[in-house]
């Protein structure tokens, strides 16, 4: 059982791995190029600084020790080594900087490729989705991503070669001294990972009270009526340092480990390791002095045991980094395998059917079936005929289906089973631009951007100011935005903030009149909203009639008394149809009780 856990988690684990390199691969793809120049030079520039210590030891065995003082060979062996030394740092430097140009701009393609992909998702995924996850997963996952380039190939990519050729400069120069290094080395590496064991309660602590703070923030600034109308700014501000200090402990507590452990040990270690090779020298010399060609190999091998600690300790230190930005990688990866919306694919462009390139009613619905979930029927063979430019009215208890009808007529959802018809074309053969454009929404939260009232009922289409001043006027809203300090330029604040609910209403209508629909759909405008503003709306209303097609869910039941038709949906069934006369002529309908129920409370 246990076993069969654990070969799980390895498979999962090697998946893991797959997906977040093949992300990594296909974002560099682009810079393929630099890639391969990069790790070309990388190698030369390690290449260079091995050739260095060589060098001086030639130096001190050939010119300084046997006092042969060749000047011109000697400014030439110590210019060699100045200038590899130099020429290394240089090289690193360059291929450092187009490394991180690279590792960058993969991440920014990554985050636009991410971020166009969630905007294609189907609605059905956001059904599932955590808004802050997902945001997380575009802009923190992607992130992650650079944090693959930095540690495999600069600093996981960059020790190994300095490692191995060091390894190798010493096994040429002497093999024996350079078992006792490496005989040493996996000391370097128990030292690194008894730190790593130490401190990762910590960091994993401290990361996590770090989201606590940003969550904090976050639900403070969002619940900020709440929490001033509760006095409860001194509570808050409590728990928000409390949680402050515990993250300054834990990152005390890493600091630490870092300082009183990981340091000092591999300070010890680099002594032994000299101490080691000196010792060794002193036992070949024997009881005499150190044998004279030999000084030279010490000194390059003093010189090389710094170079072999510090790639190791990087290796090591990058693994558990290393582990979490796979992780994160593969999160990322594992979204953009989330399969997009079929309008999106590529068969849409071939069905090219435009919405008015029928006959028939505006809308025809047949037989239609629907379930969010399997075997909870939300909506139940659903029939109905909406003719040009007729007012519909849809009402019902609430989890009747108004919504969800709204959503299938919008292609939020595929239908299971029936057919929508948009002027007689099936809307999967619409193309979706076309649709869009032909089909307005009102929605029952309005969705107010923090920018200006000209851009928030543009929303980004690029339409003229006339076009949009002509559907505030439409929307009645145009006097309110021509009140405001800067008219239709005023900010409005973060979700419209600045505007009353009914403004904001308003504001929504007009965005969707800007696209000259021939179909609106209102879901619920006008529930949160005083009974002049509903006036507003209802003129609105009243003077499109003829000209749009406009179906309109409603609670508040006078919103569409005037409408041609209003249908009454009883657990996703329609239980009534016909206008309001002839519905409250149903003695004990749903539609008579609903209607005096809601007399009674007004
Ligand atoms: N995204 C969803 N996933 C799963 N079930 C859903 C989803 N949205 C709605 N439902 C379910 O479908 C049923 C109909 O919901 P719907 O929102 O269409 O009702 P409604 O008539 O618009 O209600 P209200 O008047 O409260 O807005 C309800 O039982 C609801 O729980």
């Amino acid at each position: 059982m246990h076993s069969d856990r654990t070969a799980e988690e390895k498979r999962d684990q090697k998946a893991q791995m797959r997906r977040a390199f093949g992300l990594l691969r296909r974002a560099a793809l682009p810079d393929r190029h630099h890639l391969g120049w990069a790790v070309l030079w990388l190698a030369c520039a390690a290449g260079l600084e091995v050739i260095g210590p060589l060098l001086g030891k030639r130096l001190i065995d050939e010119h300084l020790l046997p006092r042969a003082l060749d000047w011109t060979t000697m400014s030439l062996l110590l210019g060699g080594v100045v200038l590899t030394g130099w020429a290394a740092s240089w090289l690193r430097y360059l291929q450092l900087t187009r490394l991180s140009g690279l590792a960058m701009r993969s991440v920014q393609r990554l985050r636009e490729q991410v971020y166009g992909h969630v905007l294609r998702l189907p609605m059905a995924f956001f059904d599932r989705a955590i808004t802050g996850q997902l945001v997380s997963r575009v802009t923190n996952d992607t992130e992650a991503v650079k944090g693959l380039y930095i540690q495999v190939l600069f600093v996981i990519l960059d020790s190994t070669i300095v490692l191995v050729g060091t390894i190798a400069a010493m096994a040429w120069l002497d093999w024996r001294l350079m078992l006792i290094v490496v005989a040493l080395m996996p000391f370097v590496l128990l030292i690194v990972w008894l730190y790593q064991r130490l401190s990762a309660p910590a960091v994993t602590r401290a990361r996590q009270l770090r989201s606590d703070i940003n969550a904090q923030m976050a639900e403070s600034i969002g619940g900020m009526t709440v929490l001033q109308a509760n006095n409860a700014e001194q509570r808050f501000a409590e728990r928000f340092a409390r949680t402050n200090a515990d993250h300054y402990t834990q990152r005390v507590a890493e600091i630490r480990a870092n300082a009183w452990l990981l340091r000092p040990a591999l300070d010890m270690l680099n002594v032994v390791l000299l101490a080691a090779v000196i010792w060794f020298f002193g036992q070949r010399g024997g009881s005499g002095a150190l044998n004279a060609a030999e000084v030279g190999v010490l000194y390059a091998f003093i010189n090389y045991i710094a170079r072999v600690i510090e790639p190791l300790i990087q290796i090591t230190m990058q693994f558990s980094q290393l582990q979490q930005s796979v992780v994160a990688s593969a999160r990322v990866a594992g979204l953009l395998d989330e399969a997009g919306a079929p309008e999106h694919g590529k068969g849409a462009g071939v069905r090219k059917a435009a919405a008015n390139a029928g006959d028939g009613p505006a809308i025809a619905i047949r037989h239609l079936d629907f379930a969010y979930i399997d075997d909870q029927r939300v909506l139940h063979d659903l029939s109905l005929e909406i003719p040009q430019g007729a007012f519909f009215g849809i009402v019902g208890h609430t989890g009747s289906g108004k919504s969800t009808l709204l959503s299938l007529l919008l292609r939020y959802y595929p239908a299971r089973h029936g057919s929508i018809l948009m002027n007689g074309v099936p809307l999967d053969d619409i193309d979706i631009e076309q649709f869009r454009a032909d089909v307005g929404l009102v929605p029952q939260d309005p969705f107010l951007l923090a920018a200006s009232a000209y851009e928030n009922i543009d929303m980004g289409r690029g339409l003229p100011r006339a076009r949009i001043e002509a559907a505030a006027r439409a929307a009645h809203a145009h006097d309110f935005i021509a009140a405001l300090e800067n008219g239709y330029d005023t900010l409005l604040g973060e979700g419209g903030s600045r505007l009353s609910s009914g403004q904001k209403q308003l504001i929504a209508i007009a965005r969707a009149l800007a696209g000259e629909p021939r179909i609106l759909l209102l879901d619920e405008a006008t529930s949160r909203i005083d009974s002049q503003t509903e006036q507003i709306v209802q003129e609105a209303l009243n003077e499109l009639r003829g000209r749009v097609t406009i179906v309109a869910i409603a609670h508040r039941l006078s919103t569409i008394r005037e409408a041609d038709r209003i249908i009454v949906l009883n657990h996703g069934r329609i239980e009534e149809a016909g206008s309001h006369d002839t519905l409250m002529q149903i003695e004990g309908g749903l539609y008579q009780r609903l209607y005096l129920l809601q007399q009674l409370a007004a």
